[in-house]
């Protein structure tokens, strides 16, 4: 699909010191950011995992605080991950530099093909598929960074030269952390620490996404990024620590997300786990608002390798609990998530994967 918007970038546009944003990124007004304004997290008690204390089994205590912070909120910041602040430092200063590159120098990378077609690796904004898509205000990078096989090389940055081996090294560290919630996960529920890992499989994808958000003249008419669930399994964030700006919808209220410290990090689950675990853990909604400085965030979406059937397991159907999704294939899945997002929709209500009542009746 060619849409003629989808070689504009957003920091572009914000060079231009428009006292207000083009009507492409213009919220309708009932969507705006402050049409109802976001509680503080302070008074709901933001909670915080120590991976380092997940890792042991007998640490029933913090098994039992990740369990409560994935039922209350679906997501949590995370300590005692073993990555240095040097590396994380690192990481977050080298993607910055990238996107304060001149323009040529990124589109190097660009995300789109030659005939100006959107491809999901590489430099660029989201796919735009229609005149009426109201535009987010955010550039990004998207790299494949795992399995190793698959990194397409040409759009990885040489620029700063230390950006590859920090990534490689951060994707490495933040896996561990995947698989420690993972294996918690299992165990919180009562399963063995290998019952979520063998459903994502040895060889289980991850996507890297950079997203560089420019200063907004006026942050109460746009999103950074729409209100969204992630398209993976479990979703591992760095955040900016100076600057905040994601929020997640709790019990039907917008919640800030504090800014963290700057050695920890988010994890917050995605929809292949909401399928896997029959919605005993669920996707939280987030989207990000922007503000008068500019933000940067790395997220790493880990996936279920593409032969993987996703399907909720068996444990977590019976007759008091029929399954509430149907069987579809990974791979699948994934793809879906590119037209679900531009349209703004959960990739589990875009594919229809949801059971509907009278089918679960008639089973
Ligand atoms: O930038 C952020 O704070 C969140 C980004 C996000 O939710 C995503 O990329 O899926
Ligand atoms: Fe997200």
């Amino acid at each position: 699909m060619v849409h003629q918007a989808q070689g504009q970038m957003v920091q572009e546009v914000a060079a231009g010191s428009l006292p207000a944003p083009p009507s492409r990124y213009v919220l309708r007004e009932e969507d705006r950011p402050t049409a109802g304004a976001a509680a503080a997290p302070e008074l709901l008690s933001f909670p915080t995992v120590d991976v380092q204390r997940l890792a042991d089994p007998g640490d029933v205590e913090e098994t039992a605080k990740l369990r409560s912070a994935l039922e209350s909120w679906g997501l949590f910041a995370v300590t005692g991950h073993g990555m240095p602040e040097s590396l994380l430092d690192g990481i977050r200063s080298a993607g910055l530099e990238f996107f304060h590159l001149p323009s040529s120098e990124k589109l190097k990378h660009a995300n789109r093909t030659d005939a100006g077609e959107f491809q999901p690796e590489g430099y660029g904004i989201d796919r735009v598929d229609t005149d009426e898509q109201v535009l987010d205000w955010c550039d990004r990078l998207y790299l494949t960074v795992q399995p190793e096989e698959a990194r397409r090389p040409h759009f990885w940055p040489t620029t700063p030269p230390s950006l590859p081996k920090l990534l490689h090294d951060y994707t490495l560290g933040s896996e561990k952390v995947a698989k420690l919630v993972l294996a918690a996960m299992a165990r919180a529920l009562g399963f063995a620490d290998g019952f979520f890992l063998g459903l994502v499989g040895e060889k289980g994808g991850t996507d890297a996404r950079f997203t560089y958000y420019p200063p907004c003249p006026r942050p109460d008419l746009v999103y950074g990024l729409k209100p969204h669930t992630d398209n993976s399994v479990v979703t591992v964030l760095l955040l900016d620590p100076g600057v905040g700006g994601l929020q997640v919808l709790k019990d039907g209220r917008w919640v800030d997300v504090p800014v963290l410290g700057r050695g920890e990090l988010l994890v917050v689950v995605g929809e292949e786990m909401e399928i896997m675990s029959n919605a005993v853990f669920r996707a939280p909604t987030h989207r990000v608002v922007t503000g008068e400085r500019e933000r940067m965030t790395l997220v790493l979406f880990y996936q279920p390798e593409p032969e993987k059937v996703l399907v909720p397991a068996e444990e977590f159907v019976g007759e008091d609990r029929p399954a509430l999704y149907k069987k579809l294939g990974a791979k699948a899945f994934a793809d879906g998530f590119w037209d679900a997002f531009a349209l703004g929709e959960r990739t589990i209500d875009f594919l229809k994967v949801k059971v509907e009542q009278q089918e679960q009746q008639a089973a």
